[in-house]
């Protein structure tokens, strides 16, 4: 922490990052601190993104796959500093190894470890992302082989193809959006993918579901909603919580609402949920395709109508416990008959509030379908190969506690 904040040209600070337990490390109150108290800014040049690195590549990539690539070069050899020039000190500073997240395993022993079907299925979307931000990256390296061996303190020429994978799935698991890089406005518009940063420091905070957390202060390219003005882009100010935090607290930053089938995913941890949480969560899309799959043609007209109205997928079932509204109004679609206009019509009025159901008829048949999604959720829960991956198994408790509370409610 020290050589960072030398690096950074930062005073001592109201934090420090140190242990947090099963968490790695985490960021801890110095002092006591008052309410939304500045913590700390990181000056635009200390920031690693797209505005702080495009002057030292050629173009021709997006911010993730520049920023893994260039932790890629510069990750340190094992027990040395990183020999990076411009951000050595914060290179220094990141986590050595991610072998506990999923995509580490996932890319090394594909299906050594099995997860609840939607969490495979997210895991096979982040592994998609990362092989396209490899192959763009490898097609990259080997375009400009000379503007990168230039560099003097890139060594390209004796790694292995395997070596120079492993280092760029480490960078890209601290670059990509997520696990440690975080939202900073760098372009014109809100929504460009490219709008994210690391941020030393403050990537040594651990995510809290609820309650009060720390907050990035808005950038000025954020509240004038336009890019930056300065060519590296705004610095980064970091907030302290709303409410008082005593001397040797762990302070906090929220990620986002996410299940911990995300948070597993994106993130690599799965957060404790009180029994009748709706963050504890199943999603149900492999269950429910089966069933709109098994109706045959008129199964596949449906799925045109729940996709012309946008609610085909995203369908879970929670602790609370409920059945999301978007499962409900599929399985609604799904018991009624196309030949019957009139209750096709009801339908349509119930996205529309016209009406809050098709008939009284059409309500027993969704919950009953539910009961039988929960019983196949339990069923399989109950019968999986049991996993060394403690957060796996959170994972299928979660499904099986879930889908536990939904059938009790329906029976
Ligand atoms: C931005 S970093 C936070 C700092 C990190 N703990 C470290 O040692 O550098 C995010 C990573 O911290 C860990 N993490 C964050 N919040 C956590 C939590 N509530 N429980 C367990 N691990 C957590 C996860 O590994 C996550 O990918």
């Amino acid at each position: 922490m020290d050589a960072l904040l030398n690096w950074l040209k930062l005073p001592s600070l109201l934090v420090e990052g140190r242990d947090a337990g099963r968490a790695g490390r985490g960021l801890f109150a110095n002092a006591d601190i008052p309410p939304s108290t500045e913590l700390f800014t990181i000056p635009a040049r200390a920031l690693v993104n797209c505005r702080t690195l495009a002057p030292h590549y050629p173009k021709g990539l997006t911010a993730v796959q520049l920023i893994a690539l260039h932790l890629c070069l510069y990750r340190p050899l094992h027990g040395s500093h990183s020999l990076d020039p411009l951000f050595g000190p914060y290179i220094d500073s990141l986590p050595s190894q991610f072998e506990s997240h999923p995509l580490t395993g996932h890319v090394k022993h594909p299906h050594s470890c099995e997860l609840p079907p939607s969490v495979a299925t997210a895991l096979g979307r982040l592994h998609a992302r990362y092989i396209n931000d490899w192959r763009a990256v490898r097609e990259y390296m080997v375009g400009n082989r000379q503007a990168l061996t230039h560099k003097a303190e890139v060594r390209l020429a004796n790694r292995s193809d395997d070596a120079l994978e492993a280092d760029f799935l480490w960078g890209w698991l601290n670059g990509k959006f997520n696990t440690r890089c975080i939202y900073h406005r760098l372009k014109s518009t809100r929504s460009h993918p490219d709008n994210l940063t690391l941020c030393p420091i403050l990537d040594f905070a651990n995510h809290i579901p609820s309650g009060t957390s720390m907050k990035p202060r808005l950038s000025d390219a954020e509240k004038y909603n336009a890019a930056p003005v300065s060519r590296l882009g705004d610095p980064l100010t970091l907030l302290s919580p709303a409410t008082k935090v005593k001397v040797g607290e762990e302070l906090y930053l929220t990620y986002g609402a996410h299940p911990n089938r995300a948070l597993f995913v994106e993130y690599g941890f799965v957060a404790p949920y009180a029994p009748d949480d709706a963050r504890a969560e199943v999603e149900v899309q492999d269950i429910v395709e089966q069933l709109f799959d098994n109706q045959g043609n008129e199964g596949k007209i449906k799925k045109q109508m729940l996709q012309d109205s946008a609610y085909w997928g995203n369908w879970s079932l929670d602790a609370s416990p409920a059945v999301s509204y978007r499962l409900i109004t599929a399985l609604r679609l799904f018991h009624v008959p196309l030949g019957s206009s009139e209750d096709v019509q009801r339908w349509r009025d119930t996205l529309t509030g016209v009406r809050e159901l098709i008939s009284d008829a059409n309500e027993a048949a969704w919950k009953r379908t539910v009961a039988g999604i929960c019983a196949t959720v339990i069923q399989r829960a109950k019968t999986r190969r049991v996993s060394e991956n403690r957060a796996a198994e959170m994972l299928w408790q979660e499904e099986l506690h879930v889908a536990l509370r939904v059938s009790e409610a329906h029976s």
